[in-house]
């Protein structure tokens, strides 16, 4: 049967790249679905065992030395850290923030699930923000554990008044 050629009857793609259909809104001629939907699609195709056993926070440290080792001597071919970091700080900071929105949006929507994924996002994200900032993890978890015990109500109250917080936050009081 001869191709056809006319334009109008070449069928418009109606499915995203995993064959999933694409949400409405979405331009059938978008190259890629929006990245909220490449990400829940990718999850789809990766059943999740959200609340697995064994989550613990010494997780963090590890995937701090994973990272680090990246920046070091991560391929940007097959590194996701390795390629992040090459981007530059700005690149680096950006990303930290789109992970944040994406929380944000997946608890105000009152997800449980995806708020997990989000957050687990965004803490990857926070690493590699120390990663390139060379901010150990134990710096940070030594600053939570001076705080411990003062409530925020107090910290808060204690500050000086007018004075701008010496150079550690961009608030003014
Ligand atoms: N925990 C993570 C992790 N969480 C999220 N991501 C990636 O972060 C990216 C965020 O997706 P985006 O759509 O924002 O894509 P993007 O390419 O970053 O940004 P855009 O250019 O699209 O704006 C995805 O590629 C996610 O897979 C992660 N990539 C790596 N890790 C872990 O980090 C370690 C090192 O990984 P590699 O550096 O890839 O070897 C390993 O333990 C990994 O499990």
């Amino acid at each position: 049967m001869a191709k056809s050629t006319d334009k109008t009857t070449k069928r418009k793609p109606t499915k995203a790249r995993t064959g999933l259909p694409l949400p409405a809104g979405v331009p059938a001629k978008a190259k890629k679905a929006p990245k909220a939907v490449r990400k829940a699609e990718s999850r789809h195709l990766r059943p999740l065992d959200l609340g697995a056993a064994g989550g613990d926070a010494g997780v963090l440290d590890d995937l701090w030395r994973t990272v680090e080792a990246r920046r070091t001597a991560g391929d940007v071919a097959h590194s996701h850290s390795a390629r992040l970091l090459a981007r530059g700080t700005p690149k680096v900071a950006q990303k930290l923030g789109e992970e944040a929105v994406e929380c944000v949006i997946a608890a105000t929507m009152g997800e449980r699930g995806e708020t997990i994924l989000e957050s687990a996002d965004l803490l990857y994200h926070l690493l590699v923000v120390w990663v390139d900032a060379g901010i150990r993890p134990e710096e940070v978890w030594a600053e939570l554990r001076q705080r411990e015990g003062i409530s925020g109500i107090v910290e808060k109250a204690a500050r000086p008044k007018g004075i701008v917080r010496a150079a550690r936050t961009t608030k003014l009081p």
